[in-house]
């Protein structure tokens, strides 16, 4: 059993659907706190100081503690959750018929181990449909997600290359997760 250390609805599915036994608690760390706007630091720092707060409150002796951040970049530029449905249309446009990345940091803390690590998934997306765009804004599911995309969702018909674990792009690269927890040293 672990203690995901997330609010996001995502991460839960995903450790259901790897069949990882978890407890979820999120957290409340102010991720506008973080001064750089450099992607993979602002990701690395959001996911410490997520950790950084959990720890402090639950300790590890029951139990490790999993925390994740994902932030998204594309043109050099760091896309975090989108803040309204202008942010969302901005950030949709601006990866529209454009290569993008999502970058996931997790770290993993138990009694005996510790894992850190920052994976990458890159896809390069056809032009998004304009009238998918506002769809899918007005459905309200491009909010909450780093980048307002959903790769298993509205990208998914404009996948032209992908590059890395999908898992990644949707918040927690499980596939390497459960490679550590299955080792035993
Ligand atoms: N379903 C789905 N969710 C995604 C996708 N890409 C990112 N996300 C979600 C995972 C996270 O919940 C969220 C990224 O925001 P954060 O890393 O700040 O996590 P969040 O604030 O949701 O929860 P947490 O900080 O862990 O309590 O976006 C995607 O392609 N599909």
């Amino acid at each position: 059993m672990i203690r995901l250390g997330s609010n996001s609805p995502t991460r839960a599915l995903i450790l259901n659907n790897a069949n990882i036994n978890f407890i979820q608690n999120g957290g409340s760390f102010d991720e506008d706190s973080i001064k750089t706007t450099n992607p993979k630091s602002f990701c690395y720092e959001a996911t410490k100081g997520k950790f950084n707060e959990l720890y402090k409150k639950y300790g590890i002796e029951d139990m490790p503690l999993l925390v994740s951040d994902s932030v998204v970049t594309s043109n050099g530029l760091l896309l975090r959750k989108a803040k309204d449905e202008k942010d969302a249309r901005r950030m949709l446009e601006l990866q529209s018929g454009n290569e993008t990345s999502v970058i996931t940091c997790m770290i993993y803390k138990s009694k005996h181990k510790e894992l850190i690590d920052i994976s990458i998934t890159t896809y390069l997306f056809e032009k998004f449909d304009e009238k998918h765009i506002e769809e899918y804004i007005k459905s309200g599911e491009c909010f909450g997600k780093a980048g307002a995309i959903m790769v298993e969702g509205f990208c998914k018909p404009y996948i032209k290359s992908v590059k890395g674990y999908e898992s990644t792009a949707m918040g927690l690269c499980v596939e390497k997760l459960k490679v550590f927890m299955d080792k035993t040293c």
